[in-house]
């Protein structure tokens, strides 16, 4: 890089210290409210993370709250002073009965996994697992399942199988028989044989595995009768009657010859099985385990391609789950959910004849106003209200999230959060009927809300949301002004170029969400950065983002650009972007901008473009494709080219759904012949660089199995032998998300310094 383009450190001075401010707001991980038993009165648990810069870690904390209800249906918090650092904790879970929390310290490095059993007052008994055993739990969120039996005496969840052995030889290269020590003198070893692993954010992740602990006898059991092809998460315990046989129910994904990334990616096929759990026996007031025969593992989801997130209903009538189906059936990595409801045999030789009901179907296309269809990322381990017939989740709704309640018996859907606001909701927690969420927008910092159904006289169904002072969520005055200043809006775009091969859905007005400052003035517009998500199947929430919220703090406009493609409109709209990627996107970005523009909203000199991953394709893209439309762009992990991509990715199979269409899928090879690759270059940004002039800063992670490093750098030089001002900067330790704090922070601040070179 020539020196005129090197940052000022007065630059990095002057914005460093706005971007902490902003990074350091804390974020809630999870919450539990616990009941007490009058009644009136509930007690908080909330886990919270805060970016740490010099440790290059997040910080996680405990903040435990009193939650009072008054009779006339308030409701107070009381906070502590401070909150209670917890290091090395991996996972929490608190039992059904809130008499045990059990905490997870996965070790860092070599050693034991630790468990440890906390009752009120103190540690009760902490085992270690050796790596003989298993390796770490899974505390990934998605593998991720850890589950209490309802008596309190074990817990079911997914770890790393233990390594496989490796051949070990002597110092005279003699090959030594057995497994031996890494501490051995004289020895040393091989790497064995390469297994496949899950791909992005899975490397040196061995295969999950099912395990059940005792947590009398500290005794580790693997759960037996799971075919070795299956790769296992999200354990939970089935209802289990008095002297019957104990059953665990969990996801369990199949790969033939290569596992394919699964990062991002809901089109990889998963059943849910069940199986037999390790018996327990009480023998002289102590308990044993022995395995069981007849273990075999049952697929109970055998006619649909895609299940998980499977939940008991409290009274354990009923299973209900999520699929993905339209995802794995269309090849595209996530689309349209819907949700599913098996009633629970007593008899549990009925298994295998279990019938699926459809309790929400994919939603193709709706009417304006109307439910778009489930996109769903997580369910709470008990998300049921009081009637044990409706569940809680939180769904994309447009560019909104909103927390629907679902009766999974008539299928009845209801939107329970304010339907008059553009605010989107996260959910943390249940207590009773109540519910504890977060709410925010591009412009409001986060906040605690605390919903009651109201009893009304005509409608049952009503909710109050009311504000939760809390010191979680608290950040500089400079902050909180600097938002306050600013406000947004979710626009409709229409579609241009209507044609008659475009489904219905596809032909609706998409959506972007315009940040503005609210004094605009009225000669000149502040300059406009276009904010691209990636996928290209996500979408960007009008939620409250610190790096977008930073950005529009220093002076920009954001157009953040829900193009067609995105969750959350219907499938018909969501499947007519697959094989007319970098046409139609590109395309759809182009109109939005126009849209603000002709609305007086943008200036057309002063326009900016960010995106990441699919995000970062269509930031290349648009500046090969509409050089004269940019004056600087900035891309994290862009796809550049496709065909380089196709052959170092974890997810080869995208380049293909994505260039082809549905019919990619089947396409998909290992060995691409020399017409796919043509293909893919064709339709990649690198086949329109000879157009392309705008300076462009590029964020690579050296880790990103996704979109390798190498399909970034090579865009970049490209565009720099042309004599395009390009910046790189590498993060060597960073995978695709490029999130570790220090990467996050010099990212944002560089990317500021970028814009304010080249677009203000
Ligand atoms: C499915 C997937 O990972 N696609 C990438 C090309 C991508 O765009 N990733 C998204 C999730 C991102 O925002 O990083």
């Amino acid at each position: 890089m020539d020196k005129e383009l090197q940052p000022t450190d007065q630059e990095y001075a002057l914005h460093s210290n706005l971007l902490h401010q902003f990074t350091a707001i804390p974020t809630v991980d999870k919450a539990w409210l616990f009941n007490s038993h009058s009644g009136l009165a509930s007690q908080g648990m909330f886990c919270v993370s805060q970016p740490n810069l010099l440790a290059n870690k997040r910080k996680k904390s405990i903040i435990s709250a009193s939650v009072i209800r008054e009779n006339d249906g308030s409701v107070s918090f009381q906070w502590p002073p401070f909150p209670i650092e917890m290091s090395g904790v991996s996972a929490m879970v608190p039992s059904p009965s809130v008499s045990k929390l059990l905490i997870v310290r996965n070790p860092e490095t070599e050693g034991p996994c630790r468990f440890e059993i906390w009752s009120s007052s103190q540690l009760e008994k902490e085992f270690h697992v050796p790596q003989s055993k298993h390796g770490s739990v899974y505390t990934d969120g998605w593998f991720e399942g850890i589950s209490w039996n309802l008596d309190e005496t074990c817990i079911a969840y997914v770890a790393e199988e233990p390594a496989p052995a490796k051949p070990t030889f002597n110092d005279l290269g003699d090959y030594k028989k057995g497994d031996s020590s890494d501490k051995d003198c004289g020895t040393w070893k091989g790497q064995g044989e390469w297994e496949e692993e899950w791909g992005e954010t899975y490397a040196g992740k061995r295969q999950p595995a099912l395990f059940v602990i005792n947590i009398t006898s500290g005794e580790v059991q693997a759960v037996k009768g799971i075919d070795h092809s299956l790769s296992v998460g999200q354990v939970v315990w089935a209802p289990s009657s008095e002297g019957s046989v104990n059953y665990l129910i969990f996801v369990g994904w199949s790969f033939e010859t290569r596992k394919l990334g699964i990062k991002y990616c809901y089109n990889r096929p998963c059943a849910l099985y069940a199986v037999k759990a390790p018996q327990h026996e009480s023998k002289d007031n102590k308990t044993e385990t022995r395995s069981t025969e007849d273990v075999q593992a049952v697929n109970l989801t055998q006619n649909i391609s895609s299940a998980f997130f499977p939940r008991f209903s409290p009274d354990g009538n009923f299973l209900v789950f999520v699929s993905a189906s339209s995802s794995v059936d269309s090849g595209a990595h996530s689309a349209t959910d819907s949700l599913h409801r098996i009633d629970w045999p007593n008899d549990t030789k009925l298994y295998q004849s279990c019938k699926i009901h459809e309790v929400i179907p994919v939603v193709l296309f709706a009417e304006d106003g109307n439910f778009p269809g489930l996109y769903c990322s997580n369910i709470l381990s008990d998300p049921w209200l009081s009637d044990g017939q409706r569940l809680v989740i939180a769904s994309v709704w447009h560019s909104k999230q909103v927390l629907l309640s679902i009766n999974v018996l008539s299928g009845e859907i209801l939107r329970i959060t304010p339907a008059d606001s553009n605010f989107s909701w996260s959910l943390l927690t249940l207590d009773g009927d109540n519910i504890l969420a977060v709410s925010s927008s591009p412009v409001d910092v986060p906040q605690i809300k605390y919903g009651t159904i109201v009893k009304s006289a005509t409608n049952n169904n009503e909710w109050s949301w009311s504000d939760v002072s809390n010191p979680i969520f608290k950040c500089s005055d400079k902050v909180r002004s600097l938002v306050s200043s600013h406000t947004f809006s979710v626009m409709k775009v229409p579609v241009k170029d209507v044609s008659e091969s475009l489904t219905k859905g596809a032909s609706q007005p998409y959506e972007a969400i315009f940040v503005s400052s609210k004094t605009m003035k009225s000669d000149a517009c502040d300059p406009l950065i276009v904010v691209l998500h990636g996928g290209p199947h996500s979408v960007s929430l009008s939620s409250f983002s610190k790096p977008l919220a930073y950005l529009s703090s220093v002076g920009y406009s954001l157009l953040i650009v829900n193009y067609r493609g995105s969750i959350g409109f219907g499938e018909e709209a969501l499947q007519s972007l697959p094989g007319k990627a970098g046409s139609q996107d590109v395309n759809d970005v182009l109109t939005a901008i126009d849209h603000v523009i002709n609305l007086g909203l943008a200036s057309p000199s002063k326009i900016g473009v960010l995106g990441g991953s699919h995000g970062g394709f269509l930031t290349t893209h648009l500046i090969g494709q509409a050089p004269e439309k940019f004056v600087a762009a900035a891309a994290r992990n862009p796809v550049c080219n496709l065909a380089l991509m196709v052959g170092t990715t974890d997810i080869p199979d995208w380049c293909y759904v994505e260039t082809y269409g549905t019919k990619g899928r089947d396409k998909f090879t290992e060995a691409p012949s020399a017409e796919d690759l043509t293909l893919f270059y064709s339709k990649s940004p690198i086949s329109h660089l000879s157009k392309a002039k705008t300076p462009t800063l590029f964020l690579l992670g050296a880790k990103d199995l996704r979109v390798p490093i190498s399909t970034g750098l090579q865009y970049a030089r490209a565009l720099r032998e042309k004599g395009v001002p390009t910046k790189v900067i590498v993060f060597p330790n960073d995978v695709h998300g490029i999130e570790r704090p220090q990467s996050d922070f010099e990212s944002y601040l560089n990317i500021a310094i970028w814009f304010n070179k080249y677009c203000k």
